[in-house]
């Protein structure tokens, strides 16, 4: 019948039919075009680029893809039983090398009662007239009875064995309404090709829907169950809840290859741009947890896992981000992180602290991760920048923050009230003593003012203010603020930097690495 081989799965790509049929996700045909290239590219076996019948652009839009990517692909168009349906769907995929005409009508009795008040008579007759008048024009025609899980199971083997009869070289069973669990969509589908006389004639092919979040797991258990064609789409767009995604198919068979012993032709490396493509052509976007393209789907956030990581990268991914096409993992700096992990990116960006200057610049990135969703790598270099911008002070710096409160208003008179800790002096006889606390309060033109005149008169150093420049490290509400300040202090220029998602604060600490530097002068 086929030269395909037994473990050889059929990757029946509806995005642009079904997935084109959930709400918000209606595509042109430039863009259909752009996505059945995508497709191609991918390695999809079959592409269903839409239903002909239903407007003049989705026929031109099939017959254009039939064109243009009919060697590349199989290309398919879905028909109800209905002559002038079926005959649009043949016109439409003529121009392509490969065409196929894919006919359904619903077989379960809530669907023949209430949506087609047909009897199973008149189902059995119908589905084989249209299997029969499509196979007059096209080899490759597939059968769907629709709503086939909640078929009856008599009913549903002697519509499948009359549509084989009737010409259909595939056969689909949807659980079009997601309804089945994996153990019952395993069950049907080895009845089938246990009761189905001529059932070896045709592919049995999956159809799952997503309503139950279940349909990539149905699917799975169809194939274990004998069926070689998956219906799917990429990032599982389709109606309702969607259809079975694509690339969760894909990766399953191939990162459990020991465990199914089934290939596809898809190249999995064109899986993600192929998503992104989907996302942004309808407007969906690609969720962040979405199980293998989502951009979550290689990030990790917290510290144990991340240490792991960076120990062994099979401690916490199953598959390599290159092979569905990210760039590679990506540990997210946050209030959850841990040392390996700030240290390693660290590195990666070119620094070597010593342990006690990452000890230093660990704390200020825990501080700054409880304030700001994520730290991205510039607000990791300005903290360590900022450390490093305080080097050729004496040992440490002698004095440092512990607390800060400023006011200001539109009335009223800027306040600011400050606690520094002031380190024991190296080498002085208490050098090994415990920290003293001072607390002073000032006022000023404004809070910055207000904190600088408070510095002063702690420190007890006298400066003049010559530059202050303030600017935003990364972008966002919750931006880290980078300030340098240049002032005149203990009879020369001295620089000074911080950094912090409140500019007072920033503003604050640039003035008080600028009058360490002072002070150390001064102490020697
Ligand atoms: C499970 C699935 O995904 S099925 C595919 C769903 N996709 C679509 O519906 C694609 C977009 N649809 C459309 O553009 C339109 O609905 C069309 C062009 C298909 C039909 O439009 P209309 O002729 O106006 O019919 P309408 O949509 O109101 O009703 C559907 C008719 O098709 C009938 N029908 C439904 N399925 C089938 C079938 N497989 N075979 C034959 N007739 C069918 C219904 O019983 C109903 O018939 P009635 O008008 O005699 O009651
Ligand atoms: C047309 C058929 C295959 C379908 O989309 C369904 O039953 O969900």
């Amino acid at each position: 019948m086929s030269d395909r081989p037994d473990d050889r799965v059929v990757i029946f790509d509806t995005t642009l039919r079904d997935g084109e049929q959930s709400p918000g996700c209606s595509m042109n045909t430039d863009e259909k075009l752009r996505v059945a290239e995508a497709l191609c590219d991918l390695g999809v076996d079959v592409i269903e680029a839409g239903f002909p019948i239903a407007s003049p652009g989705d026929f031109d839009a099939v017959s254009q893809i039939a064109e243009r990517f009919g060697d590349r692909a199989t290309i398919c168009g879905l028909a109800r039983c209905r002559d002038g349906d079926i005959d649009a769907a043949i016109n439409a995929v003529a121009k392509g090398e490969r065409g196929r005409v894919h006919v359904f009508l619903a077989t379960s009795a809530i669907h023949r009662e209430h949506k087609l008040r047909m009897s199973t008579e008149q189902i059995v007759e119908r589905a084989v007239a249209s299997v029969q008048r499509a196979k007059e024009k096209v080899d490759d025609v597939e059968f769907s009875p629709e709503d086939a899980y909640r078929t009856e199971r008599d009913f549903l083997c002697e519509v499948v064995e009359k549509a084989i009869d009737a010409g259909a070289t595939t056969v689909n069973i949807p659980d079009t309404v997601g309804y089945a669990t994996p153990q019952q969509y395993f069950d049907v589908i080895k009845m089938l090709k246990e009761s189905v006389p001529n059932i070896d004639r045709a592919i049995i092919s999956t159809h799952c829907h997503d309503d139950l979040g279940l349909a990539a797991a149905n699917t799975l258990a169809g194939l274990e169950a004998g069926a070689r064609q998956v219906e799917c789409t990429i990032n599982g767009i389709g109606e309702r809840a969607g259809n079975a995604a694509l690339e969760e198919i894909v990766m399953a068979l191939k990162t459990r290859q020991d465990h199914f012993g089934l290939t596809t032709g898809i190249n999995t490396r064109k899986l993600s741009p192929t998503s992104r493509l989907v996302g942004s052509v309808t407007g969906q976007g690609v969720p962040r947890n979405k199980a293998v393209v989502g951009r979550n789907a290689f990030a990790h956030a917290s510290g144990i896992h991340q240490d792991g990581m960076l120990k062994n990268p099979a401690t916490y991914e199953i598959m390599k981000p290159e092979d569905v096409g990210f760039i590679g993992t990506d540990l997210v700096l946050g209030k959850h992180s841990g040392r390996a992990a700030v240290k390693a990116r660290l590195t990666e960006l070119g620094y070597t602290p010593n342990d006690e200057t990452f000890t230093e610049v660990f704390d200020r990135f825990i501080d700054l991760a409880d304030r700001k969703k994520e730290v991205f790598d510039a607000d990791l270099a300005a903290l360590m920048e900022a450390k490093l911008s305080g080097a050729g002070l004496a040992n440490r710096e002698r004095w440092s923050i512990k607390s800060l409160h400023t006011s200001s208003g539109t009335t009223g008179v800027p306040t600011a009230t400050l606690e520094l800790i002031e380190a024991p002096a190296a080498g002085s006889p208490d050098g090994d003593g415990e920290p003293t606390i001072h607390r002073d309060a000032a006022i000023g033109d404004g809070p910055i003012d207000a904190c600088f005149n408070a510095l002063e008169r702690i420190i007890g150093i006298e400066a003049r203010l010559e530059d202050f420049v303030v600017k935003s490290v990364t972008r966002g509400k919750d931006a880290l603020g980078q300030v340098d300040v240049r002032l005149y202090a203990g009879g020369r220029d001295r620089h000074g930097r911080g950094v912090s998602t409140d500019i007072i604060e920033a503003g604050a600490r640039a003035f008080l690495q600028a009058l360490n530097r002072a002070d150390a002068d001064r102490q020697a």
